[in-house]
């Protein structure tokens, strides 16, 4: 049994929650409003929180934020309607553990749930992990490209900063990078610095010593000096203070790390690979970011392609994570009827490759025979795609009028300044008078 505390609003919604996951064992306290939620979560400790976006008096996100200040690895399931979805990988990016769209599917919930309890995400911002080595490649031409370029580079020390949209694979690339390189017997240490809080940023990375600063009780080893030998990937390395970038300089240019609080040196042998999904010129441009600093990281640059780039590697990734679903959830789905996939052809995916996991693991899990059918996606992401093909529509019928009104108006004062005179005015206009006729008698022209 879990302890999990319900931040809600809707009062007939989380009822129904509450009686769901009670029935299931857990053991719910329900919050409907966003700061008395986060009252009660201090209060007393919980397993887990299931928190919605969108609060009468704050947003799921301020609170996900005063949480992990908290505590750092109570697992946070965002609950968000489909429209909201880029917050939500925004959420997920910040430390929340996972998010689930709204009208919410019970054993969605409850696998959800099963997983936060179970803790199968990373609990902190670092991992020290062996690489994994199932990732789809693709073939689309810049994949391959992609591809192409991390190999040439692995082999190298050099730093490589990895650009890309949120959940296109990144931190995929930086393990590929350092599988393939001569430290893949060293560590691989990433570092989230988009869930390191300003305050804590320089001592995880290069650690401190007890009495450094209230809190610390114990010596720290920094992530550096963990990854020693190996590879350190600093995701969202944009986010980084001032401060820390300047120290961050100085552990790339002269590989000398030095504890907070301590005046000793550390030597540091280690290769440097950052990610972001902001453009870090532009930061640069902005004094966001060290210019020197920003050389350093880039020595070269790779750029991820978001799903929408990748054209027709979709099929292999849908293929991919269907089969990956099935062993995790003891499925046997085989494939995607031919509507789904027209569908997933259009949609435009703003949480690429981590939203296609999860679409498609919903799928696998609702799915009552082998093939994944319409019936088993969020009925949202259908009405989403229906929105933009109707905006588009709309798109082309203003353009067409818009292109009528400059028309007509071009040959009235075209008409005007040659006096009327029909066959001047077709020459001007680049066309034949009859074509010119034909236009004035369509724009009532007289
Ligand atoms: N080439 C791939 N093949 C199969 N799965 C992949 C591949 N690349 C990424 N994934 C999966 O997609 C999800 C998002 O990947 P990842 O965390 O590497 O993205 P990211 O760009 O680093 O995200 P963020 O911008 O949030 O840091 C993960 O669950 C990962 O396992």
């Amino acid at each position: 049994m879990a302890s999990i505390l319900l931040v809600e609003d809707d009062l007939t919604f989380s009822r129904i929650l509450e009686g769901f996951l009670t029935k299931h064992g857990h053991q719910v306290t329900l919050s409907n409003k966003g700061k008395e939620g986060l009252k009660t979560f201090q209060s007393r400790s919980f397993d887990m929180v299931l928190l919605d976006y969108r609060l009468p008096d704050t947003t799921g996100m301020d609170i996900l934020f005063e949480i992990k200040k908290e505590n750092l690895t109570v697992p946070i399931v965002i609950m968000t309607s489909f429209t909201d979805i880029r917050t939500a990988v925004k959420a997920i990016k910040s430390g929340a553990f996972e998010y689930i769209t709204k009208p919410v599917n019970p054993d969605e919930l409850l696998m959800i749930v099963q997983q936060a309890l179970k803790k199968e995400k990373r609990p902190e911002a670092v991992t020290i992990t062996p690489v994994k080595s199932q990732f789809v490649e693709g073939s689309s031409p810049l994949s391959k490209q992609l591809y192409d370029f991390v190999k040439l580079v692995a082999p190298t020390n050099m730093s490589v900063l990895i650009e890309g949209e949120s959940g296109t694979g990144k931190e995929n690339v930086a393990r590929m990078i350092h599988q393939l390189s001569p430290r893949s017997k060293a560590p691989f240490v990433a570092v989230d610095c988009g869930a390191l809080s300003k305050e804590l940023a320089g001592s995880e990375l290069f650690g401190h010593v007890k009495g450094a600063f209230t809190g610390a009780v114990l010596d720290k080893v920094g992530q550096f000096e963990a990854a020693h030998k190996g590879t350190i990937f600093l995701d969202e390395v944009g986010n980084l203070s001032y401060e820390v970038q300047v120290k961050l300089l100085r552990a790339i240019q002269e590989r000398i790390i030095q504890p907070i609080g301590s005046n000793r040196e550390i030597r540091v042998d280690v290769r440097i690979l950052t990610a972001t999904n902001d453009d870090l010129a532009e930061s640069v441009r902005k004094g966001e970011f060290r210019e020197d600093l920003y050389h350093r990281v880039n020595e070269f640059k790779l750029k991820v392609p978001s799903v929408k780039e990748r054209g027709d590697d979709l099929y292999e990734f849908l293929d991919h994570f269907r089969e990956s679903a099935n062993h995790e959830l003891g499925r046997n789905v085989k494939d995607f009827d031919r509507e789904v996939l027209e569908l997933f052809e259009k949609y435009d995916w703003p949480g690429n490759l981590r939203e296609m996991k999860n679409v498609v693991k919903r799928s696998v899990l609702l799915s009552k025979g082998d093939t994944i059918r319409l019936d088993t996606i969020p009925p949202e992401m259908l009405e989403s795609v229906r929105q933009v093909h109707r905006e588009k529509m709309g798109t082309v019928y203003d353009l067409k009028a818009l292109q009528e009104v400059q028309e007509r108006e071009m040959i009235i004062k075209t008409l005007q300044e040659v006096r009327y005179n029909k066959s001047k005015a077709a020459r001007i206009l680049n066309i034949d008078r009859k074509t010119l006729y034909l236009k004035m008698e369509k724009y009532g022209i007289e």
